[in-house]
């Protein structure tokens, strides 16, 4: 009764005296193994069972295929073709060629048709009703015997090459023959022995018309990929544009009138792709480059499916929450919204809101009862913290009809992994579900299984073997000692700038940094040298936040210092260069903050700056088209003035900025294993910000990290306490604060759960 199993392989039998025990108390079990509700129990089985089902229908397939392919085999002899009729019906030669063309053209599959392998040919010397062999043959040959044996298996005869059977006198005296009888249960390739069939390949007769057919296939289809590849880089060399109007796709007119005052008039690839998949009802991964229009591409279907609920279901005063659109932080959630409340101008009765961290839980809800909204765009902690306090919102996620998930990879990564699953569950099942994002790793295609249904569709508009970045962006990457950095930002800053002395020409740059205080550090730096500088990162309150990411939409010239809170999703259309200092977190961060320039087709540039020891990180991107940017001469008197500015900034905002560095590298497997390397280099880090010694760590942080009696590493505790006291404060700033909004420098947050 208790045999069932779960997930990894445990027994339910284990905590049989547990449920046992609660039944008898009446009520039955609240919590089942492993802490799960009944409700999820009971999904988990009838999972298990569907997939049961589907197993065994997979096995049925895999049979009949087997079966047939055994035929087919058996078909090429002409002699044996009654014998397969017997069972099947009988391909005729081309569309045995046909399917054979299918099955093995498929890619990967090449090496199937090479020179030394190839379909059975009849040979002169066959006898009429047994087996034949090629003259020549080098290996094993099988066919059917005609007539099944007594145990329903097949007979067939093998000769192995260099025997002596005594038995085969008809054959040539280097080869023997052995008769196997292969049936499903007695005999599998085991008991072939040194028989096995596979030893050795099968010659091809030199002008077969079947191999001859596949090459020629298989050239053409070559042909034609290389040439739809072609297609492609030239297609996005055009522009992001399709040739399909909004108008022409059967949606509303409102939307379409939305649509012609916002000036999008033509659909974006990516949009055409999406469109009929996510009108039509049906699960879907989109993949598409950053800056290509995908907001639209969710935001289009999301309205229909409100519109088309609405009219359906007119009666409830509080309308349910028909989309829910998840995205990571909190400015690409306000992002977001902007663009669906633009597309619904003249749709008056559909509301949008936002219910993201940083906002105080009372003013969300009062919010959310006095405007009722239909499309809800949260982060995920903030939309959690709302369903496990009853806010009422779980009742209003009844009626869901559309889960989206804009960056979903990000989302279905580790650090919102957990949050969002939580969220899916309390989601009814009959819903749409629609995964966008500009990255799609293979690890998170498999588990988007969490949220999209298994039959969904996959739209990849990227194309595989093209880079994954706009082929506008020139991208370079700049190899030199951390402790030049700062002066070498300074300076491409400087050059940059030069370049345009137009006042009017657009010049808007993102500088982004490996954590939050790292930021604030560069931020002030670069203000104390008298730039046009703003900082964004999570530990500026939301208001602020929310001014600068405004203001530097609106600005001409202006330079944003950024954490990754701005590397994914946010649209600043005439972003011209992005500097990343240090290596970014992974592959999928580097190609996201690339991606905040060379928007909707523009041009844009990207330098990648990293320290010798940061080198390895290029491999990861090697696919992707970086050049070697130059090593500028710094100006001594350049260099003179960053030192004198750095020493103008306060102590504890540098000494917050050594701790988040030494947390962000500990994070980072390649850097962080080497432990006495990482605090060589961090307090190398720590001289060039101009501290006089490195700042001390708590003793609890410091063996968390695995950094406890690592040399060069300051414990707080082993200090006097008045001594050390700034060192403490600054520790507390730069670890701590990280809880509050992991949506933006999660890294820092792993260092506080250990390396
Ligand atoms: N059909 C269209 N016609 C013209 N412009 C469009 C169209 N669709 C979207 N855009 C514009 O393209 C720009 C980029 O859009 P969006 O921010 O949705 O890109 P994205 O693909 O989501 O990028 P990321 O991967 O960085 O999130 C926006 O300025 C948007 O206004």
């Amino acid at each position: 009764m208790w045999g069932w199993v779960i997930g990894e392989g445990r027994s339910v039998a284990a905590h049989g005296w547990k449920w046992v025990a609660l039944r008898h108390m009446g009520g039955g079990p609240r919590t089942f193994p492993g802490g799960v509700n009944k409700w999820k129990w009971k999904r988990m089985h009838e999972k298990l069972a569907r997939d049961k089902q589907k197993r065994l229908i997979q096995q049925e397939k895999q049979l009949y295929e087997a079966r047939i392919r055994s035929h087919i085999r058996s078909a090429l002899c002409p002699d044996h073709r009654s014998a397969a009729a017997a069972t099947h019906s009988p391909l005729s030669p081309t569309d045995h060629v046909k399917a054979l063309a299918d099955r093995f053209l498929k890619h990967g599959a090449e090496d199937l048709w090479n020179d030394r392998d190839g379909p059975l040919a009849p040979s002169p010397t066959q006898t009429p009703n047994l087996h034949f062999r090629p003259k020549h043959s080098r290996g094993y040959r099988s066919v059917p015997e005609v007539g099944n044996n007594r145990a329903g298996g097949q007979k067939f005869r093998f000769w192995r090459k260099g025997s002596d059977d005594s038995s085969t006198e008809s054959e040539s005296e280097s080869e023997g023959e052995v008769e196997v009888e292969l049936n499903p249960k007695v005999g599998g390739s085991a008991s072939l022995g040194e028989y096995d069939v596979k030893r050795e390949r099968r010659v091809v007769p030199k002008r077969s018309e079947v191999v001859e057919f596949i090459r020629y296939e298989l050239n053409k289809r070559k042909l034609s990929q290389v040439e739809e590849q072609q297609g492609e880089e030239q297609q996005s060399n055009e522009g992001i544009l399709s040739n399909t109007r909004f108008d022409e796709c059967g949606i509303s007119s409102l939307t379409v009138k939305a649509f012609s005052s916002a000036g999008y008039v033509h659909m974006t690839r990516v949009q055409e792709a999406s469109l009929p998949i996510c009108l039509e009802g049906t699960d879907v991964l989109v993949k598409a480059k950053t800056g290509t229009g995908k907001s639209v591409a969710f935001l289009l279907p999301a309205i229909e499916t409100v519109l088309k609920a609405m009219s359906t279901n007119k009666s409830q005063r509080v309308p349910p929450i028909y989309v829910l659109i998840l995205c990571p932080t909190r400015e690409l959630a306000s992002q977001i919204a902007a663009v669906a409340k633009v597309l619904l101008k003249y749709h008056d009765g559909i509301g949008v809101q936002t219910l993201v961290g940083g906002v105080r839980f009372k003013v969300d809800q009062k919010r959310l009862e006095s405007d009722p909204c239909q499309i809800l765009v949260a982060t995920p902690g903030r939309l959690l913290d709302h369903v496990e306090n009853k806010s009422g919102i779980s009742l209003r996620l009844m009626g869901l009809q559309m889960l989206v998930l804009d960056e979903a990879d990000h989302l279905l990564n580790l650090g919102f992994r957990k949050d969002v699953e939580k969220i899916v569950d309390c989601l009814p099942r009959q819903r749409q579900s629609l995964l966008f994002s500009a990255t799609i790793p293979k690890e998170v295609r498999r588990v988007s299984q969490l949220v999209l249904k298994r039959e969904h569709k996959y739209v990849d508009t990227v194309g595989t073997g093209c880079a994954e970045t706009p082929v506008e962006v020139k991208q370079f990457y700049l190899i030199a000692p951390h402790e030049s950095h700062l002066q070498l930002v300074h300076h491409i800053l400087k050059e940059h700038i030069m370049q345009k002395p137009d006042y009017k020409i657009c010049i808007q740059v993102i500088v982004f940094c490996i954590t939050g205080m790292v930021t604030s550090l560069v931020y002030n730096l670069l203000r104390e040298m008298k730039m046009n500088v703003r900082e964004i990162h999570s530990r500026k309150p939301q208001l602020y936040r929310t001014r600068v990411s405004d203001e530097f939409r609106e600005s001409k010239q202006l330079i944003l210092v950024s954490s990754d809170v701005s590397s994914r999703g946010m649209n600043y259309p005439d972003v011209t260069l992005v500097i990343q200092v240090g290596i970014p977190s992974d592959r999928e961060q580097y190609i996201h903050r690339l991606g905040r320039t060379g928007r909707e087709g523009k041009e844009g540039e990207g330098v990648l700056m990293i320290a010798p020891w940061e080198e390895y990180f290029l491999g990861e991107i090697k696919d992707l088209p970086l050049q070697k940017f130059p090593l500028p001469d710094i100006d001594p008197h350049a260099k003179l003035k960053i030192e004198n500015s750095m020493a103008n900034i306060g102590n504890d905002i540098k000494e917050a900025a050594y701790h988040s560095w030494l947390g962000y590298y500990n994070s980072i497997r390649e850097i962080g294993r080497e432990k006495t390397t990482l605090a060589e280099l961090a307090n190398r880090f720590s001289e060039s910000i101009g501290l006089q010694r490195p700042p001390a760590l708590f003793r609890k942080t410091a063996s968390k990290m695995g950094l406890k009696d690592i040399p060069g590493i300051r414990i707080l505790g082993s200090l006097s306490l008045s001594q050390d006291c700034s060192d403490g404060s600054s520790i507390l700033k730069a670890l701590t604060s990280d809880l509050n909004d992991y949506t933006d420098d999660w890294p820092t947050l792993k260092l506080l759960r250990g390396p």
